[in-house]
């Protein structure tokens, strides 16, 4: 016989045999539940002061029998339900309220999370006879936005839903929406966002987001909506309170999303935790860069690199557990280090990530001969960094009559190229576009691209584009100053480019980049270049290194406006 799960404590043998019993009963297919086994559940109850439900499966065999308390109680775990799936759980609830309460918010949870086929709470009158009954189904799209459905019966005899037909009526609805919804092909994603307050405030939980949204675009997703959560307190399991992840859960099966990226880097616990809750796709903002650096890769090195990253990012989070390990690595349409490569065990990726090393070292010297021969040369480097999408690629292009690719995406660029830059006086350079970067990089990811980044160490020069008539400018040159900080490249010289002028007023820019002793351009309509020039110029040859301009924007931001 099956043992009766929940709040058992305390409950005298004769009730718990009682119970048990229940597992005997048997329900006909299209009765939500038989006036024999209200009238049990309403009995035990009573007698006991707590609740009691059933799970019934479609043929109307109890498969599980729950105590809770008086007020509430809590299901066994019946495994998750599948994201996206048009199916239902082919289980119903049905239990007691002790004073015929309406459905809780509890009871709406577990309808929609766990996708059952009817939640049904039954009154529990006062000779403990059943009364009325208020219950409720899930409902598939609709204008109104409403996940569910309630509704009440006065009796057990007066309930007008067929357990066994009703069921798969919905299950034809939700297949004929989420095939209509298939036509678009892309992933849906609700976004996450998060601020504690302290390491990150609201404003910069909000550009963050927004940022997010970027990304989001980037990788190729559509986001269906977005959400803020600020919380002081980092929950160690879950990051957000219980409550409030349940509220973005049922968010998410309602606009149908298939991933919650979350824009804060989940520990592998909270990504852990947050995975058992759900059968969505987990993933936090290093994922999403990651899989839009997998998606864009296109050297054999950038590859690599990615690779690696990703491999380096996922290696804690493999711990020899079920399958929420595919969802939380499984990166945007499955593009993350390969779902089989995933089942293999830690050892494995531990071989793979120091493979993937040592070809990253012979890759990386293999670059250092490279560029040696280019010095021997004698040209001056000029390296040009900065926040993705400022226009890095455009103004190389622009300066050099070249064809780096530009674009309007986060992370255009992720091979470095190297053209030759004439200067007027017959003077040549190696001007080099390297890839971008942004806020919280991910520290695996500067780990990886080690080998392109050491460019940078040669370089004589750093240009440090920036985009202008961003919003939040002052907070990319900062993002910027720090990566270059970390890797050991803020003692080089560097000009401070404000890029995409033509976006602003006349004479913005130019104000702009005059306090922070910089340069304006329009890298699109190659304006401000003689200027640019003649600065490089007089930085490479005749001032020698120093440049306190960068430093004196750090220290000092200009308020723009
Ligand atoms: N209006 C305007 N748009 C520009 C200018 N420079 C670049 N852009 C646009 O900004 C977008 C990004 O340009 P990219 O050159 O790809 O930027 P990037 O810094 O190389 O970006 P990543 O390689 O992705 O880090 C493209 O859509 C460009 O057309 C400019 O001077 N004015
Ligand atoms: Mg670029």
């Amino acid at each position: 016989m099956q043992e009766v799960s929940g709040n058992t404590l305390g409950l005298k043998p004769s009730q718990l045999h009682a119970l048990r019993r229940t597992y005997r009963r048997r329900v006909s297919a299209e009765d939500v539940v038989s006036p024999e086994l209200a009238r049990h559940l309403a009995e035990v109850s009573l007698e006991t002061g707590r609740q009691i439900g059933v799970l019934l499966d479609r043929k109307g065999d109890v498969q599980a029998v729950i105590v809770g308390d008086a007020r509430k109680l809590e299901l066994p775990d019946v495994g998750r339900a599948r994201a996206g799936s048009h199916r239902l759980r082919g289980l119903r609830l049905v239990h007691t309220h002790l004073h015929g309460e309406p459905l809780t918010r509890d009871d709406h949870t577990d309808l929609a999370l766990l996708r059952l086929d009817l939640v049904a709470a039954i009154e529990v009158l006062a000779g403990g006879l059943p009364g009325k009954i208020h219950y409720a189904h899930l409902l598939p799209e609709n204008a109104a936005g409403a996940m569910w459905k309630d509704e009440v019966a006065p009796s057990v005899h007066e309930l007008a839903w067929d357990a066994a037909s009703a069921p798969l009526a919905l299950e034809d609805e939700f297949a004929r929406a989420s095939a209509l919804r298939r036509t678009g092909g892309r992933e849906r994603a609700l976004l996450v966002g998060f601020g504690d307050g302290k390491k990150r405030g609201r404003a910069d939980a909000e550009a963050s987001l927004e940022e997010l949204r970027e990304l989001a675009r980037t990788a190729g997703v559509a986001v269906v909506d977005a959400t803020l959560q600020m919380r002081r307190e980092i929950d160690p399991r879950t990051l957000i309170g219980k409550g409030k992840l349940e509220d973005i859960l049922l968010r998410s099966m309602q606009l149908m999303a298939d991933v919650i990226v979350f824009d804060w880097n989940l520990s592998p616990s909270q990504a852990r935790g947050i995975a058992d809750a759900t059968s969505l796709k987990i993933l936090d903002r290093t994922q999403l860069i990651l899989d839009i650096f997998a998606q864009r890769a296109q050297s054999a090195d950038g590859k690599l690199q990615v690779e690696l990253a990703q491999l380096e990012y996922l290696y804690p989070r493999l711990v020899g557990r079920d399958d929420s390990l595919s969802r939380l690595a499984g990166g945007i349409g499955g593009r993350g280090p390969g779902e089989t490569k995933l089942e293999i065990d830690r050892r494995r990726v531990r071989d793979r990530i120091t493979a993937l090393e040592r070809r990253i070292d012979a890759l990386s010297a293999n670059r250092h001969v490279r560029r040696k021969q280019r010095n021997e040369r004698g040209l001056p480097v000029i390296s040009i960094v900065g926040y993705t999408n400022a226009g890095k690629s455009t103004l190389l292009n622009a300066l050099t009559n070249s064809s780096v690719v530009a674009e309007d995406v986060l992370f255009a660029t992720l091979d470095p190229t190297s053209r030759r830059l004439r200067f007027p006086d017959e003077r040549e350079v190696i001007i080099t576009d390297t890839v971008g970067f942004i806020r919280d990089l991910p520290e695996d990811l500067v780990n990886a691209f080690r080998a392109t980044l050491e460019e940078l160490g040669d370089a004589d020069l750093l240009l440090h584009v920036v985009d202008a008539a961003d919003p939040h400018l002052e907070a990319q040159v900062t993002a910027v100053e720090s990566i270059l900080r970390d890797l050991e490249l803020d003692a080089k010289p560097r000009l401070l480019v404000f890029n995409k002028a033509d976006k602003l007023p006349p004479g913005q820019a130019a104000a702009l980049a005059h306090q922070a002793g910089g340069v304006a351009v329009s890298a699109a309509r190659r304006e401000g270049f003689d200027a640019l020039l003649e600065r490089c110029d007089r930085m490479l040859w005749a001032d020698g290194k120093a440049l306190p301009a960068t430093a004196a924007w750090a220290a000092a931001p200009v308020r723009r406006g």
